[in-house]
């Protein structure tokens, strides 16, 4: 019989696709693990921005969980958008006592610049969530708003990453570079030594929900038991190939290619 290993992403949702609920549920299958999700918010999105978003209550987030863990094999978690800090009060009451491997994006703010969550929820997410990440995900301006501090240069990355780790309680952290110039550089910290996995920068308008299939990508490799570094060298690999192989769809920051990594490995042309 086929062992399956699972991955649980709990998120807000993108109906045109490409980010949230629906780029790791694709992420999760295109590296073979089966797919599971707890939907936080509904949101009216496109590749053109944010149009409305109806957020569910927490109660209701918390019977969803349940159904999810009472019965399924749930071996890593993702968390992306969570609106609020009742809604995250609940998923880290949550996850606690379950002791899993935890990816946690703090998702912020749309890449079309519509703020998703509210400003009481940072304070929630610092306190109650990244103490159990195994790994938190943000880009520039979320760790900037995690720290208090702007992140400027180099040093001020590094800065930032020790502080998520040491001071806030995360294993580890990836600083990601996708809002700098020049290469793509993700700073990789896990309370111990610092590594960069990067990638050449491609001039393209298709970043719509590179964060949510990175960070995904990370929890679908650490559900089938890679380690911390392995997943995150493997994400990288995963979202270049997609930010490189685009799909010419929306009239916006159109989606990624989830099938680019796959498919590139079938050809054989995989380094
Ligand atoms: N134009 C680009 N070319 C290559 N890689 C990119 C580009 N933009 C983002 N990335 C990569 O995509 C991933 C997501 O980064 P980022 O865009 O910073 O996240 P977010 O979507 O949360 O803002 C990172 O690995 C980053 O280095
Ligand atoms: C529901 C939801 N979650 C997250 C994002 C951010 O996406 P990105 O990965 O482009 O930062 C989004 N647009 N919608």
């Amino acid at each position: 019989m086929r062992s399956v290993k699972g991955a649980l992403t709990i998120a807000g949702t993108d109906p045109s696709g490409g980010a949230g609920i629906q780029a790791d549920l694709k992420t999760f299958q295109e590296l073979d693990v089966y797919g599971m999700s707890v939907i936080t918010s509904v949101v009216a999105q496109n590749t053109m921005g944010v149009r409305g978003v109806r957020h569910l209550e927490a109660d209701f987030i918390k019977q969803q969980l349940e159904a999810v863990t009472d019965d399924m094999p749930v071996q890593a978690v993702k968390t992306g958008m969570i609106a609020n800090a009742k809604m995250i009060e609940t998923i880290a009451n949550h996850l606690r006592p379950l002791h899993l491997p935890l990816c946690v994006d703090p998702v912020m703010i749309a890449q079309s610049g519509d703020a998703l969550v509210d400003d009481k929820a940072l304070q929630t997410m610092r306190d109650q969530l990244l103490p159990l990440a195994t790994i938190v995900t943000p880009n520039i301006p979320e760790a900037e708003a995690l720290t208090g501090n702007s992140v400027k240069s180099e040093e001020d990355r590094k800065e930032a990453a020790k502080r998520i780790v040491h001071e806030f309680g995360s294993s580890a952290v990836v600083i990601k570079g996708g809002h700098l110039n020049g290469e793509a550089t993700d700073l990789f910290y896990d309370g111990t030594r610092f590594e960069t996995f990067t990638s050449p920068r491609f001039e393209t308008k298709h970043t719509h929900g590179t964060g949510c299939t990175f960070a995904a990508a990370i929890t679908a490799e650490l559900a089938k038991g890679e380690s911390l570094k392995e997943a995150v060298k493997t994400a990288k690999s995963f979202i270049t190939l997609a930010i490189h192989h685009t799909l010419e769809i929306g009239q916006g920051q159109g989606p990624t290619n989830h099938w680019a990594y796959k498919e590139t490995i079938r050809k054989g042309e995989y380094v």
